[in-house]
């Protein structure tokens, strides 16, 4: 493996960045960032490589099609088939860059990452030229699974599960959204005076504009908001448009007391403190290290003294609080994630349909036993960051059949309303991460 202290250009750090994830499955996101601590590359470098490895990973399935023919040999040095799939991804998905600028970028960094004496360089240099001779090729349309599977780089399994839900033309749809790149959005703080901070972004240069779904959600014209004084001083925080629609989908009078049982980061455990000038949010999560970013997110945010952290897995809860507890609970599930792909490329790679069903038993176990803890007349609100029916209709559908005081209740969250008491948000429908909320009364 190449040293770290060698990295110089934002290719070799997407290399480098590539080779791990690709041979050891690391996480691409922390893979890249340790790489760019140690590569002193500016700015626009670090944007630069951070789009070929984002772009890399989100089109593998595409980009191994087009290289698949011509692969002749076993390539038998870790950076060659790396290299190979990055600058695919240039050659048809970075207009800026001319072709020529690939090949001989390609070409440097095979010296570099090569063994003495590899001829690497050689075997990467022709299939280069073949593949931009061969140009883009996609399988026969007639076999709707895998066309869609190479055209929007999607598993095949994951295609035949939305076509079997939506249809095909809607599936078409969904896929082509999730590869497009996510908004920025952020949700102003219900402390904050949301006209200033609107003001405030403009004359930033973020041009921000009003959330088609939430109420305290702007959409910005560039990232970077992380580095304003609005953002240190807890007038805004990063959240996506349809995740911040589960927390507003409670009632809050704001003296009541609230159980956040999965809330790590933290995103709605601050969203729901902002509602509580009397009362508090208890943030459980099983992972103890996690609520480190719930207190950190808690204290810039200004809701400290309204949040209280405890390491717990929530199927314990019922062993820890007392019964009718609490007067709210969210319980914003662990899911397959698959509502928010555009965020994280390598999801769609990592699950499998076999987990929806896994994923499905630990959500009706955390509902469960939370479900004693509310109290008469309370409100439970059931989210996920998934669009599978396993994990969203059919768990509420499970849940209700074992749980006869609760029942489903009709709710406006921001711009949306959903009079079935189940909101479910499909990527292409706002072009926000895929989204479930359910919303729940204990019977008085
Ligand atoms: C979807 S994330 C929650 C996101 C969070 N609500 C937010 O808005 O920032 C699910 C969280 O549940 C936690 N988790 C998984 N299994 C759990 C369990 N049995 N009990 C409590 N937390 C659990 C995970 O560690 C993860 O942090």
């Amino acid at each position: 493996m190449k040293k770290l202290s060698t990295l110089k250009s934002a290719r070799a750090v997407a290399l480098q960045t590539l080779i791990r994830v690709l041979d050891d499955n690391s996480y691409s996101n922390i893979s890249l960032n340790n790489n760019l601590i140690k590569s002193n590359l500016s700015q626009a470098d670090q944007n630069f490589a951070a789009r070929i490895v984002y772009g890399t990973i989100q089109e593998k399935i595409y980009l191994e099609y087009q290289l698949r023919r011509l692969i002749k040999t076993k390539l038998k040095e870790n950076y060659l088939y790396p290299l190979l799939l990055l600058s695919a991804y240039q050659i048809f998905f970075m207009d800026s860059v001319p072709n020529r600028a690939v090949l001989n970028e390609a070409n440097k960094l095979a010296k570099e990452f090569g063994k003495k004496h590899s001829v690497g360089y050689k075997i990467v240099n022709g299939i280069l030229h073949s593949l931009i001779r061969q140009g883009s090729v996609l399988p026969s349309v007639k076999d709707k699974i895998d066309y869609l599977s190479v055209k929007e780089s999607t598993p095949k399994w994951l295609v035949s599960y939305l076509i079997s839900h939506w249809g095909e033309q809607r599936a078409a749809k969904i896929l082509a959204s999730i590869n497009k790149s996510a908004k920025n959005t952020v949700r102003v703080s219900h402390l904050a005076e949301q006209k200033l901070v609107k003001e405030n972004l403009t004359n930033l240069g973020f041009a921000p504009i009003d959330s088609e779904i939430a109420n305290d959600e702007l959409i910005l014209a560039h990232g970077g908001v992380f580095k304003t004084q609005l953002f240190h001083e807890g007038k805004l925080t990063i959240q996506d448009e349809a995740a911040s629609l589960a927390v507003s989908a409670f009632n809050f009078s704001g003296n009541e007391k609230v159980l956040d049982a999965c809330s790590a980061p933290g995103g709605k455990t601050v969203q729901i403190a902002e509602n509580l000038p009397q009362g508090q949010v208890t943030a459980l999560d099983i992972h103890e290290k996690k609520l480190n970013l719930v207190l950190a997110n808690s204290r810039r945010m200004n809701v400290a003294s309204k949040v209280l952290v405890k390491p717990l897995d929530a199927r314990k809860a019922d062993t820890v609080f007392d019964k009718g507890e609490f007067a709210k609970i969210l319980v914003d599930a662990p899911c397959s994630g698959l509502g928010l792909i555009r965020r994280k490329p390598e999801i769609r790679y990592t699950k499998t349909k076999s987990d929806l069903i896994n994923l499905q038993r630990i959500q009706l176990e955390i509902l469960d036993h939370i479900s004693s803890l509310i109290s008469a007349g309370g409100e439970l609100v059931y989210s996920t960051c998934t669009i599978t029916k396993e994990e969203d209709e059919d768990v509420v559908k499970s849940f209700l059949e074992t749980h006869s005081q609760f029942e489903l209740q009709p709710f406006t969250a921001g711009k949306l309303s959903a009079p079935s008491g189940m909101l479910k948000i499909l990527p292409d429908s706002y072009d926000s991460d895929g989204f479930f909320i359910a919303k729940f009364i204990v019977r008085g």
